[in-house]
């Protein structure tokens, strides 16, 4: 591991007892029934404990970081869409014309996009990051996906992504993806990492029938049978069978982590990317907010296994960041209840 990673590591640090303490104590004495705002308050007093302070600062500016990599096992037939629409929807991410970009426009999020693997040269932009570690990962289910150095590589991009966002001031981070065919290696990580059966973890992706879904669920099983995985090598597991977004996703969640900065997590690529995120630094989970419950079963899986309780259950399955950017108005008001809600004794309103 390269100083960079290690120090990351070293610094995410288990949640501060006192801040949530201070927080519960606060929700308590503002003027509502204890407990009315359900799971809200509960992520009031996990975000005060992340900042180490109650009330802990609101969720803005944010930004919501949409990494892009191509895929290998796109040649086993996994997925009905052609390769090239990651490099088109990159390009359409850049010109503000996809989902992500409208939801974070309505939540007052940024988007910014990072080529960590796409296949295809892309054009620079204001809000494109190149980054490119390889043109796509190999196929994962005949051979490792990458190098661990390339792995590494893509770690430390999203690492880098993280610490200069909040460098320049971001309050909290979403993750976003773009990637064809990248729900088989996140199906493979899921299996890896929580040790369920292939077949509890591979799910439709974009839209697929049930002869293929058959099919991508034994392409995953192939690769977990030919790459000896040991979920206590995260960088290890990420190489045999993750693909470069969903490695630099993991580097950007412990970036969060270890700077104490909110992470919202959207699907199932998220989702993975967080499984191998807890095996590298297991405090790194208080910082992830789970934003959304993605149709992908894989997510559910992961979620429960990092004990993440999503904040949204739309039936969506997009990716992109989509579900956490439409999740970033609810951790706000749930931060904003701690900043502005009067007390009973403030507002002279009677106790039971
Ligand atoms: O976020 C999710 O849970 C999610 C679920 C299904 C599909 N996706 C998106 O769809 C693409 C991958 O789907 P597939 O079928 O090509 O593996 C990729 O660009 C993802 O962002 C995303
Ligand atoms: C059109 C399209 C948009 C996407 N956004 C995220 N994944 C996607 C996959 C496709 C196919």
């Amino acid at each position: 591991m390269t100083a960079d990673l290690e120090a990351t590591i070293a610094a995410v640090r288990p949640a501060d007892e006192t801040a949530m303490r201070a927080a519960r104590d606060l929700q308590a004495r503002l003027t509502k029934p204890a407990g009315s705002l359900g799971t809200l308050e509960e992520l009031s007093v996990r975000l005060a404990g992340l900042a180490g302070v109650c009330p802990p600062p609101l969720p803005a500016p944010a930004t919501v970081a949409v990494f892009a990599g191509d895929h290998g096992v796109h040649a086993q037939g996994v997925t009905p869409w052609p390769q090239e629409v990651t490099a088109q929807m990159v390009a359409n991410f850049v010109a503000g014309g996809a989902v992500v970009n409208t939801f974070a426009r309505q939540a007052g999020a940024d988007v910014m996009v990072v080529d960590v693997g796409v296949a295809i040269p892309l054009h620079g932009g204001a809000t494109l990051l190149d980054a490119n570690v390889r043109r796509g990962t190999r196929d994962l289910s005949v051979e490792p996906a990458l190098t661990r150095d390339e792995a590494q590589a893509a770690v430390e991009v999203g690492l880098g992504v993280a610490q200069a966002l909040v460098e320049s001031g971001a309050k909290c981070l979403l993750t976003g993806d773009m990637g064809i065919a990248n729900t088989t290696p996140a199906a493979a990580l899921i299996a890896a990492f929580t040790g369920r059966d292939p077949a509890a973890v591979t799910g439709r992706g974009t839209g697929i029938d049930d002869e293929t879904l058959a099919h991508k669920t034994e392409v995953v099983a192939r690769a977990l049978a030919r790459h000896r995985l040991d979920p206590a090598d995260p960088l290890g597991v990420l190489a045999a069978v993750g693909g470069l977004e969903h490695a630099a996703l993991t580097g950007f969640i412990l970036g969060a982590a270890a700077n104490r900065v909110p992470v919202i997590i959207d699907g199932v690529i998220a989702a993975s990317a967080a499984l191998a995120a807890a095996a590298f630094a297991p405090d790194s989970v208080a910082a992830m907010v789970a934003g959304h419950r993605s149709a992908e079963p894989g997510a559910t899986v992961a979620l429960a296994h990092l004990g993440l309780e999503p904040l949204l259950d739309l039936g969506m399955r997009l990716g992109e960041g989509s579900g956490a950017a439409l999740a970033l108005p609810v951790v706000t008001a749930a931060v904003r209840v701690l900043h502005e809600v009067a007390t009973f004794d403030s507002a002279g309103v009677s106790e039971k």
